[in-house]
């Protein structure tokens, strides 16, 4: 289990998108200074969307900054459910570098669950940052429960990439995934988790008191953590 887990809590969406900007700015700006370029995982989903759309009105050099979702939907790219499409609407305007770690709609999940590895593994690893959000279900990333929950949790360091078929489907997204895995989520530099609601929160606090025998991914994930880990938090 990490070190430290700290809850950092906001009345607000806004409030939360301002200090996790304000995090994630710094992290930008170190790896920037010290390799030349920054490579973030950021979340998909609906709730990190405000935060993303703050961040890209900083400034920064964009150009040396590579985008890839922690997770994708196995939808075609003009999908409303593609989480790199939301990415790349967000930040290809400001010329940031932003990687599919999928092709679209796929049938075999697992072939794109490799395919996706494949294309991970061209780049600079570890990433400076690996921003996740959670579930009310308890999933982090494409991390759930289904038959290739084993594959994303115990895959060996070297694996960065996964394909899941999700069982039960999440209603909000029914769709097969692939997803980084627990290891290349614990390889980044940098794990922030952000979330609101008490729904949510009540998950997560029951998943880290749980720790390795969690029924919850986000448990099973951070239980592992050994970097100090930032959680932010919004009532609404
Ligand atoms: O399906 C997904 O869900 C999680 C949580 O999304 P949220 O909108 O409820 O915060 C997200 O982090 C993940 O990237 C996404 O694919």
């Amino acid at each position: 289990m990490s070190e430290e887990i700290e809850w950092w809590e906001y009345e607000t969406a806004d409030e939360l998108a301002e200090a996790i900007v304000g995090d994630i700015g710094f992290v930008i700006e170190s790896a920037l200074d010290a390799r030349g370029q920054a490579l973030l995982a950021l979340p998909g989903g609906k709730s990190p969307v405000k935060a993303l759309e703050l961040l890209a009105k900083q400034k920064f050099d964009w150009k040396r900054i590579t985008i890839i979702p922690t997770d994708d939907r196995l939808v075609a790219l003009d999908d409303p459910l593609s989480n790199v499409a939301m990415l790349a609407k967000i930040f290809l305007p400001k010329g940031a570098r932003v990687m599919p770690i999928a092709s679209g709609a796929a049938a075999d999940h697992k072939a794109a669950g490799k395919a996706a590895d494949a294309r991970l593994q061209d780049l600079h690893w570890p990433p400076d940052l690996v921003w996740l959000g959670v579930g009310t279900d308890g999933h982090t990333a494409s991390i759930l429960p289904g038959p290739d929950l084993a594959d994303a949790l115990e895959a060996p360091k070297a694996r960065r990439a996964v394909g899941v078929l999700p069982d039960p489907m999440p209603k909000e997204a029914p769709a097969a995934r692939v997803t980084l895995t627990k290891a290349a989520i614990l390889s980044a530099r940098v794990i922030t988790l952000s979330l609101s609601g008490k729904e949510k929160r009540k998950v997560v606090e029951r998943a880290i008191k749980d720790g390795a025998l969690s029924q919850y991914p986000i448990g099973r994930v951070l239980a592992d953590a050994e970097q100090a880990i930032d959680i932010h938090w919004s009532e609404e």
